[in-house]
């Protein structure tokens, strides 16, 4: 309120250096006291009148107990205040859903925006250079609203004049820090807008166990772990391709294996079929027998490919004109080829024949293969172009932990670490990072935090096992 105005400045501003002989000292016009009496009672009423307005409900909580006191004596107003948190306490006991939904999260949302982001929003704002202190006064964005829902405050921002969403995408480690987050998502809500996600907790902290083997029979986006928010997380492998980059040790197995476990009820029907190529000879070689074709060997690599790339235009040549999608069936089943390390079979196959072949058909199976049923997920470790020249055929990516800072954006895409897809700082401890991935889907140029699944040696015995005897339920979705 008590802002200082620029004739303030003006005051201390006495003479010129001691030797010169011009001295010169402002004049400073007084303010008669009523006019200052005036404008600060215009600014209590204005804000008065703002506080009603924006919070109407912790206005009227906050007014009810005094009015009652007043009206009909203080025992009112005590019984009051001892009734509303008893009732809210019972109604939070009964159904915690519908308290947090009504009350929960707005008081919350109210508290941490007085407590947390009014109190620290002009110091965080001009120390990272997001608001100018010019001429004694202060430019600062707006802070609009701020919501909370179960993991994370969302606070909406009115951008200064002038700036662009880079301008703060560069600072999210001053805004997190700042705001005593761990980090900072930024998200465009509209012209000029917009949402910043600072995390309260982090649901993916605690590893996820394997999930579930379906029950249903589908090709849909498979479940293979949990996203930030609490809610599934769920990938999209029919009708795409998914490039999953990690550092050794990051999850990509999980990845693999989580997802071939969401769709074995579907292979189990014939609607899907699911090729591995292993050419490290580990990862996959585990589940062998879960699987239509294996190739182990650069050579049978090459050879299994094209006969994917051929499977894929015979299918063309047969869909064109008569459909443009396609839908799994057991005639023509969904073929979802695994390239563990897929880097071992381009970049670093020494025989320069092979590795044409087989950039060839992984180009052509990119490029051709997901209207007609043909999809590749393919792991590597290093993202750097010239080891995987096709990388940005990939429509979706996942990045696990990535050694450097530059390797999110080369697999994400441009501009991904500057959203706040922080893969690089993902921690090497395997409890506390393994299997933690930022997304990139063709649908949406927002990075998604999520944490696959582990799906242990154990797990992929019981696959096996399972799937051998023929003891997995057969309902087909849609059936
Ligand atoms: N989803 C997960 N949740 C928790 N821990 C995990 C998860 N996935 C893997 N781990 C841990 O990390 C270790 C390494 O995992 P994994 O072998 O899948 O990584 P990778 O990226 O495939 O490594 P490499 O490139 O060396 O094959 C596992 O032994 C396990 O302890």
């Amino acid at each position: 309120m008590f802002k200082k105005l620029p004739g303030d400045e003006a005051q201390h501003l006495v003479t010129t250096t001691p030797d010169t002989a011009v001295v010169f000292r402002p004049a400073v016009l007084k303010t008669p006291a009523i006019v200052t009496i005036v404008i600060f009672t215009w600014r209590l009423l204005a804000g008065a009148v703002r506080l009603l307005w924006r919070y109407p409900i912790a206005s009227l909580v906050a007014v009810t107990p005094s009015a009652l006191s007043w009206l009909y004596g203080w025992q009112w107003g005590i019984a009051l205040l001892v009734l509303v948190p008893f009732t809210l306490t019972a109604w939070r006991l009964v159904d915690r859903a519908s308290f947090l939904r009504l009350v929960g999260w707005r008081l919350l949302a109210w508290w941490r925006r007085v407590w947390i982001y009014r109190r620290h929003w002009q110091p965080v704002m001009i120390v990272s250079g997001l608001g100018r202190h010019l001429r004694g006064r202060d430019y600062l964005p707006r802070l609009v609203r701020v919501t909370c829902n179960s993991w994370a405050d969302l606070v909406m921002v009115k951008m200064l004049a002038g700036q662009s969403v880079k301008d703060w995408s560069d600072r999210i480690e001053n805004l997190a820090h700042g705001f005593g987050a761990t980090s900072c998502r930024v998200t465009i809500a509209r012209s000029g807008r917009l949402l910043l996600a600072f995390p309260r907790r982090d649901p993916l902290a605690v590893p996820l166990p394997a999930l579930p083997i379906p029950a249903v029979a589908s090709v849909g986006p498979v479940e293979i772990g949990k996203q930030e928010d609490g809610t599934p997380w769920r990938l999209k492998v029919h009708g795409t391709h998914v490039l999953v980059a990690g550092a050794t040790g990051a999850g990509k197995g999980s990845i693999i294996w989580s997802t071939i476990r969401g769709l074995l009820p579907a292979v189990r029907a014939g609607l899907v079929q699911i090729w591995a190529l292993d050419p490290k000879l580990m990862e996959l070689s585990f589940g062998r027998d879960l699987f239509d074709r294996y190739a182990a060997d650069p050579a049978e690599c090459a050879d299994l490919l094209e006969k994917a790339v051929e499977i894929m235009q015979e299918r063309a040549g047969r869909f064109a004109g008569v459909q443009r999608n396609h839908v799994p069936t057991v005639d023509d089943p969904f073929v979802l080829v695994v390239v563990d390390e897929v880097a071992f079979l381009t970049a670093y196959q020494s025989d320069k024949g092979l590795k044409l072949r087989i950039s060839a058909a992984l180009a052509t199976l990119t490029t051709q293969g997901r209207a007609v049923g043909v999809g590749v997920l393919a792991a590597l470790q290093d993202p750097r172009k010239d080891v995987l020249s096709i990388r940005n055929l990939f429509p979706d990516k996942i990045a696990l932990r990535l050694d450097e800072s530059e390797q999110v954006d080369m697999v994400l895409g441009d501009g991904a670490r500057d959203r706040g897809a922080l893969a690089d700082l993902i921690s090497p401890q395997p409890d506390l990072g393994a299997g933690i991935a930022y997304t990139r889907l063709e649908t949406s140029p927002e990075p998604m935090r999520a944490r696959v699944g582990y799906v242990s040696d154990a797990d992929i015995r019981d696959m096996v096992a399972v799937f051998t005897a023929d003891t997995l339920p057969l309902t087909v979705e849609g059936a």
